[in-house]
């Protein structure tokens, strides 16, 4: 499935028992050895009493992390065209607590994201204390960025043009920077009206990504508190536009976007561990394919 090109693998936990390690999920994510995808969305019952499910996220790198926006809404059109939920009203619990997901008759999906988290010490990020803007030094520049968690962690910086971010080249440094101990998510935002901005994401645990739903929701956040936005704003990803709003702090953030499905089918956890164990690339065809950005290759 996708959500504006950010894609997932989805899986049903409800119906057969599911056991990934993080290098199950590490391969099923790779575009080449497995099936590919940014994320692996693992759908399960809930414990919690108030949702009928809850879902995991796994990003490519195998790590397991709190919350996703364009996974949320891929979500709900799973269990919605898998006949598992009659309900336009879908809560469903997360890592990072309950969410309510509404199906609308134009098939698009609208999620209460939660109120955004600004303390420093629950995002994660180290700073002296809560701030509009933070310093970020990374190499030999001193960069002012604003801070996020919608459940995950995010940075969010104004650039003059998406198109000339340096997305690839200080996405990786930020995401890895020492004062985000969980690592981040990072925000390209360019501002075109009050009304409209255009993002680019280097995402935590999966590289650029075409969309990524909470950072677009982080990066209305910190657009609203620099006085940059009005309350609803189209965010135009490479892959899409979303829509959201945010009344203030406080306030829920409500995102509105599509959910595609594109294909079903049975991974073959045996032949495919088995398969990718035995495979005799030798480790310098590896690298150098793995160099020339051709594929990731798992460890
Ligand atoms: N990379 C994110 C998880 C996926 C979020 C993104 N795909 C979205 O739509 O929100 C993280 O490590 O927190």
């Amino acid at each position: 499935m996708h959500g504006l090109g950010n894609d997932f693998v989805v899986i049903d936990g409800l119906r057969q028992q599911v056991r990934l390690s993080a290098d199950d999920i590490r391969l099923l994510a790779d575009r080449r050895f497995g099936v590919g995808c940014d994320q692996v969305l693992l759908v399960e019952a809930s414990q919690d009493p108030r949702a009928d499910f809850r879902y995991r996220i796994f990003n490519a790198d195998g790590g397991e992390v709190q919350q996703c926006g364009n996974g949320a809404r891929c979500f709900a059109r799973f269990v919605r065209d898998q006949g598992l939920t009659r309900k336009d009203a879908i809560p469903v619990e997360t890592l990072s607590g309950l969410i309510t997901l509404h199906v609308q008759q134009d098939g698009q999906v609208r999620v209460d994201m939660g109120a955004p988290i600004l303390e420093p010490a629950r995002i994660p990020f180290r700073a002296a204390g809560q701030a509009l803007r933070y310093p970020l030094k990374i190499a030999d520049q001193l960069i002012e960025i604003g801070a996020v968690s919608m459940g995950n962690p995010h940075a969010v910086l104004l650039v003059e043009g998406v198109a000339q971010a340096p997305v690839q080249s200080w996405g990786p440094i930020i995401e890895r920077h020492a004062d985000f101990p969980e690592r981040v998510n990072v925000g390209f935002m360019e501002r075109v009206a009050p009304d409209h901005i255009r993002l680019r994401v280097w995402e935590r645990g999966a590289g650029e990504t075409l969309a990524c739903g909470t950072n677009a929701c982080a990066a209305v956040v910190v657009g609203r508190l620099w006085s940059l936005l009005a309350s609803k704003v189209r965010v135009s990803l490479p892959g899409g536009d979303l829509l959201i709003r945010w009344e203030g702090p406080g306030q829920p953030v409500w995102m509105t976007g599509p959910a595609v499905t594109v294909f079903e089918g049975t991974w073959r956890t045996d032949t495919a561990r088995r398969m990718h164990a035995t495979g005799n690339a030798d480790p310098d065809s590896r690298i150098a394919a793995g160099a020339a950005g051709r594929t990731r290759i798992p460890e």
